[in-house]
């Protein structure tokens, strides 16, 4: 039995688990057997999404372990995120309803905004979540932002919704979010990895008392999707092993003590039982502030993640970047 996890206060009181579990991809039987898995290592964090198509297995492991007694509901913090063709702020309380009765729970820890773009409404099935106009790319809806996060302010006050945030959001968007928010982001959920270190975003977030989740923190992503890459393959380098030789851990743990220790909170996916064994085990030790430094150069620029699709949307939030 693993040691719990540390946790975070957001500015609002609630408090968040230091390591996550990622569970893009997770699916089907197996998936619903790794969250439980999960669960009894010690996972108390559960990232999903809509558009994961997951949240019904990932609320079926959650409650499996609930009437177990193993768990109870508050010892948990799961999040969710509403998807980008829901923005309509007329869309955004159904979307929540569907998540939640998929999730089959009384209320989530977290709403997160997926994308700061929104697209096209055609339905709530599976493929209607990304539509394409006569030319072939995406089609996009006009809403903005800041009208889905009112929408999303009104969750947290019908109760079913502890805090609400966003994801995919650069410094600019965040600002003008601000501007207009009557309950301000708890966290930006954005790619980081020792390859992608976003330091001019975390030192904003931290300016402004929002925290950073790090999402595809091992820098790769298992999956077939040719618009993704991987960003700098630090888990193979011999000066993270030899770091990692150091304090007895692996370089996925160095990676992800790395992501901690310079204010982050990861949400790794691992693809068996002992990376799901190794991310959690991370909080006996710390980095010095040399081998952070070494860690952060690995930086390379450019992500793992750039989102291509939606590089014409006006608020695509990487335009100034080499994608
Ligand atoms: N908000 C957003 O837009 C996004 C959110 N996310 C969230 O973040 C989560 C994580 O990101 P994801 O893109 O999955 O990428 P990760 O960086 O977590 O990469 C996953 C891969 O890393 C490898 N891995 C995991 N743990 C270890 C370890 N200890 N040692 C070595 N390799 C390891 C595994 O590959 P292998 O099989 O080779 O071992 C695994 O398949 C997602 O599951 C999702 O919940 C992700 C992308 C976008
Ligand atoms: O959350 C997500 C998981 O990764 C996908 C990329 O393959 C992203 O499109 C999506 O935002």
């Amino acid at each position: 039995m693993w040691a719990s996890v540390p946790r975070v206060k957001f500015f609002n009181g609630f408090e968040i688990p230091l390591i996550g579990l990622g569970t893009y991809l997770t699916k089907g039987e197996e998936g619903v057997r790794a969250i439980k898995q999960a669960i009894d290592i010690g996972y108390r964090h559960i990232d999903t999404a809509y558009r994961y198509g997951n949240e019904c297995e990932v609320g079926r492991a959650l409650n499996e372990k609930i009437s177990e007694g193993f768990i109870t509901r508050e010892d948990l913090f799961v999040t969710t995120k509403l998807w980008n063709s829901f923005h309509a702020p007329m869309l955004v309380p159904e979307a929540f309803q569907r998540s939640l009765q998929n999730l089959q729970l009384e209320y989530v820890d977290l709403y997160l905004m997926h994308m700061p773009m929104g697209l096209a409404f055609r339905g709530f099935r599976e493929q209607d979540l990304i539509t394409y106009d006569k030319s072939g790319k995406v089609a996009f809806s006009n809403v903005d932002f800041c009208d889905t996060w009112k929408a999303m302010e009104d969750l947290v006050r019908g109760g079913q919704v502890r805090s609400i945030g966003v994801s995919n959001f650069n410094c600019e968007q965040l600002s003008r979010l601000l501007s207009k928010a009557n309950i301000k982001p708890v966290t930006n959920q954005v790619e980081c990895n020792p390859g992608f270190t976003q330091k001019p975003l975390i030192q904003f977030c931290r300016h402004h008392g929002i925290t950073v989740t790090a999402f595809s923190p091992m820098g790769r992503v298992d999956r077939s999707d040719s618009s993704c890459r991987v960003t700098a393959d630090v888990l193979q380098h011999p000066q993270v092993a030899a770091i990692g030789a150091k304090y007895g851990k692996t370089p996925g743990q160095v990676v992800l003590r790395y992501l901690i220790d310079i204010g982050t909170i990861p949400i790794p996916k691992p693809s068996n039982r002992a990376e799901t064994v190794q991310n959690i085990d991370i909080f006996d030790f710390r980095l010095t502030p040399d081998e952070i430094a070494l860690m952060g150069r690995f930086e390379g620029g450019k992500r793992a993640v750039p989102l291509k699709y939606y590089s014409h949307h006006p608020e695509y939030p990487f335009q100034r970047e080499e994608i």
